[in-house]
This record gives structure tokens, sequence and C-alpha cells, in this order.
């Protein structure tokens, strides 16, 4: 029986990761950084805040001269000033002294803390009562209380989200080191394969891998490069791969990567240059017959036709190794879970580990998984799908009401 030389395990497939050389460098403006990996580590410059900030409008104070202050028995303070925003105040408080000042103001000499002014009553212009005591540091942020001079503040390889991007924005980097982002070329391989714009004549399908993949690509941080459709002739599919190894960091194949009869996807990966097939076959389900190949230094993928296993291969499987050639470090690879109950019993053939699609359906004793299923052709199943549970490779099923984890889609 013919069958798929070598099945190996999704570990076995994470194992070649290192095989593939990371993005090089380069300095882009802070104002395109958004979903960028950090290709430097970024170090405090300065104590941030530089200096005693008041967090309330009212008083900047000594907190020592609100203590046993209440309605009842109010502190009686003096009014030193007025504190402008953005300036250094130039005089200091002592005991029984207040200075007025306002949120995001400079605390002057003497201050640790600040009354709020709904705490406060302004007896004249120079005097007001104080109702309530406030602790040292109340009201205020210390100098360097976010983070302190000398720091690590951001790690080469973490991903640039909307805070980071706040916190290169404090420490005036408006120039950033970033890995480049990869480029992905995209191709679906298909004698019976159209482009979406035609309607497609009985035996024909329009192309939906290139899209659902350039979307995960997207998604994935990632440059999608989409080369269109090849049809199912060794020379054109070799010139197209060629082309793309050329010009991109990674190939996508979708289609003929199966055994059937014009399934050349393998014999073309073999045919590129400097090429090396490293996996034939991943024991999970969907997406048994993918390959992985490495042509020089870039990773070449023949992803199952079946349009759901082309996205669950793409999310178990691809995106690790975009991410991994983008620069991102594995600790910074954000897979939301939700841990959920499984509502039915699932069975699964040992030896193989399943990917089963899920909706998530919230009721009072928390959230439960459903299984939708269905054929890895139909794209319905994973349409009304919000995340997979697995079932492990030595797992012969799982019961219902059983504590599983769904990965979020
Ligand atoms: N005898 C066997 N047959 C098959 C096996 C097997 O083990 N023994 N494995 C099955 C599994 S599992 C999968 S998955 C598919 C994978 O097939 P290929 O990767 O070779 O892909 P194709 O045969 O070209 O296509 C499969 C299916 O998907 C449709 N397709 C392909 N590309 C697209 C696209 N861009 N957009 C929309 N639909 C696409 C294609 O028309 C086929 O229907 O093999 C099984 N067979
Ligand atoms: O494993 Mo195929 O990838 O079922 O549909």
């Amino acid at each position: 029986m013919k069958d798929f030389l070598k099945v190996v395990s999704t570990d076995n497939v994470m194992d070649y990761l290192s095989c593939f050389s990371k993005m090089g460098t380069e300095h882009i403006s802070i104002n395109n950084v958004f979903n960028r990996i950090l290709g430097e580590d970024i170090f405090s410059d300065n104590n941030l805040p530089g200096f005693k900030r008041a967090t309330m409008d009212g008083y900047a104070i000594n907190a020592g001269s609100s203590f046993g202050a209440s309605e009842s028995n109010p502190a009686y303070l003096i009014i030193k000033g007025s504190i402008l925003m953005g300036q250094v105040p130039d005089f200091s408080i002592g005991p029984g002294e207040a200075a007025r000042i306002s949120t995001g103001g400079m605390l002057p000499e003497g201050a640790d803390s600040v009354v709020m002014i709904e705490h406060t009553e302004m007896l004249d212009n120079t005097n007001i009562e104080v109702y309530k005591s406030v602790a040292p540091g109340q009201h205020i942020v210390d100098k360097g209380e976010d983070f302190k001079k000398g720091e690590k503040i951001l790690c080469k390889g973490r991903r640039i989200n909307a805070p980071e991007i706040g916190l290169l924005g404090a420490y005036g980097r408006d120039m950033v080191k970033v890995y480049k982002k990869p480029k992905i070329a995209i191709i679906s391989t298909g004698d019976e394969i159209v482009p979406i714009n035609q309607v497609p004549k009985m035996g024909q399908v329009r192309d939906i891998n290139t899209y659902t993949l350039a979307g995960l690509v997207t998604g994935a941080g990632a440059e999608p490069s989409i080369l269109g459709i090849v049809r199912d002739d060794y020379n054109s599919l070799l010139d197209k791969c060629t082309d793309a190894l050329n010009n991109t960091d990674m190939v996508l194949l979708s289609g003929g990567s199966s055994m059937g009869m014009r399934d050349f996807t393998l014999e073309i990966i073999s045919a590129l240059p400097k090429s090396e097939v490293l996996v034939h076959g991943v024991s999970i389900s969907p997406g048994k017959p993918t390959i992985l190949a490495k042509s020089g230094e870039k990773a070449v993928w023949g992803l199952p036709g079946h349009v759901v296993s082309a996205m669950i291969v793409f999310k178990t499987l691809v995106r690790p190794f975009v991410e991994y050639i983008s620069g991102l470090m594995p600790e910074y690879a954000r897979i939301l879970k939700l841990p959920a109950k499984l509502s039915r019993n699932l069975s699964s053939a040992q030896g193989r580990v399943d990917y089963v699609r899920v909706r998530v359906i919230k009721k009072q004793d928390g959230f439960w998984a459903e299984p939708v299923l269905g054929k890895s052709g139909l794209l319905n199943t994973i349409i009304k799908a919000d995340g997979l549970v697995e079932i492990g490779l030595n797992v012969e099923g799982l019961d219902k009401g059983e504590d599983v984890e769904v990965i979020v889609l």
C-alpha cells in the first residue's frame, strides 16, 4: 500500500524551527512600528517619571501636616503658592504649608503627598482646612516609580503593541530597530482552481486558500505576496516556486501535497535549489499530508488543499515558523486559550493529534465547547467555530463534561 514515507509529530516539526534564518533588522519610524518585532533590547536612560508628580488636583503637602485631620477636627494649612504645569516649583514647603497643584504637576521640595481638593476648604486666599489625612506617597507618583534609570524596559524579540509604543515614546525613541517583516509567498495549485473573479464551470472551484492564507499571514504580522494559481504542470509550478524563493522569505503552496496522480508538489519542492524535504506527513488531523522543506535558508510548505486543513495547519504549524523568522521570541508568542467544558463525547485515533473545531457557548456555569463536526473541505465547519480543541497524541477521546482548553481562532 502506498503511504507517506514518514509521519512525524508536531513536536518533531517544531524541532526544525532553528534551521531557518531570522530576518535582518531595520530602523523605522515609531509611527510604523505597531505589530512589528523589536530588534534590540531597550534600556531606560532616565527615571520615568523624572520627577515626583501629582496624580490628583489639590494641594501638595508634607503628609505629616495632615495626620489626625477629620471633618470634625480639620488641619489648618497655609498656602505657600501655586505650581504651574510644566514648571519646576521655585519654592519649597515645610510643615503646616501647602501648594496648589494640578494632576501631573511637579511636587515642590518638602512635599511628599497631595491632598485632594474635595477634602479641603479654602478659608481665604492663603489658608485652607484639610478634612482628611493623607499618607506619605499618596496621590503622587515618585521619581522612577514607573521605570528606573538603567533597567531593561523592553526585550529584543517582543511584539510591539500599543503599550510598547507608548513606552518607546516616553523614552523619545522616534526611530526603532525592528526585524524586517517577512514576505510570504502564497501559491495555489490545481487544474480545478479558478480565480475568484471567474464563475467556476462544473468541476471547478474558486481559489479559497489564497485568501484564507493571506489573512492568516497578515494576522501573524507578515506580508502576504499573492502569486496566484498554478496549474498541475511541472515546469509552471517549478518556475513559480523558484520565482517565489527569489523574491520572498517563505513559500506556502496549497494543494497537491497528498499522493494523488498529479500531485507534483513534493517533486517540485525537491527540485528547488539546495532543497531538502524535512517533513512529508504530520500526525495531525486534519493536515496529515503537510510538507515542510528547506530551500537554502528558506522554508517551503506544501499545505493540504482542503480549505479547513490549510487553515488549521497554518495556525498550528506554519505560524510558529513565520513568528520565528520574524524574530519573535517564543515567550511573546501569545496563543489565547479559553478554559471550557466539552459538551459531548469525542473519539479520536491514538497516534495523532486531532484539532476539533468548536463553538464556545456561555452558560451559567461557565463556557462550554460544542464540537462542530464535519469534513475538512467544508468551510462552514470553521465559519461556525470560535476555536479548536486539541486531542493529544495518545488520547483515545474526550468525555462529555471534561475540562478542555479552546485555542481561540
Ligand atoms: N488516497 C488518499 N487520498 C487522500 C489522502 C490520503 O491520505 N490518501 N489524504 C486526504 C487529505 S487528509 C487531504 S487534506 C487531501 C490533501 O490533498 P492535496 O493537498 O493533495 O490537495 P488537492 O488534492 O489538490 O486538494 C484537496 C481538495 O482541496 C481543494 N482545493 C485545493 N486547493 C484549493 C484552493 N486554493 N481553494 C479551494 N479549494 C482548494 C481541491 O479542489 C480538493 O477538493 O488529500 C486527501 N486525499
Ligand atoms: O488531513 Mo486532511 O488534511 O483531512 O483534510
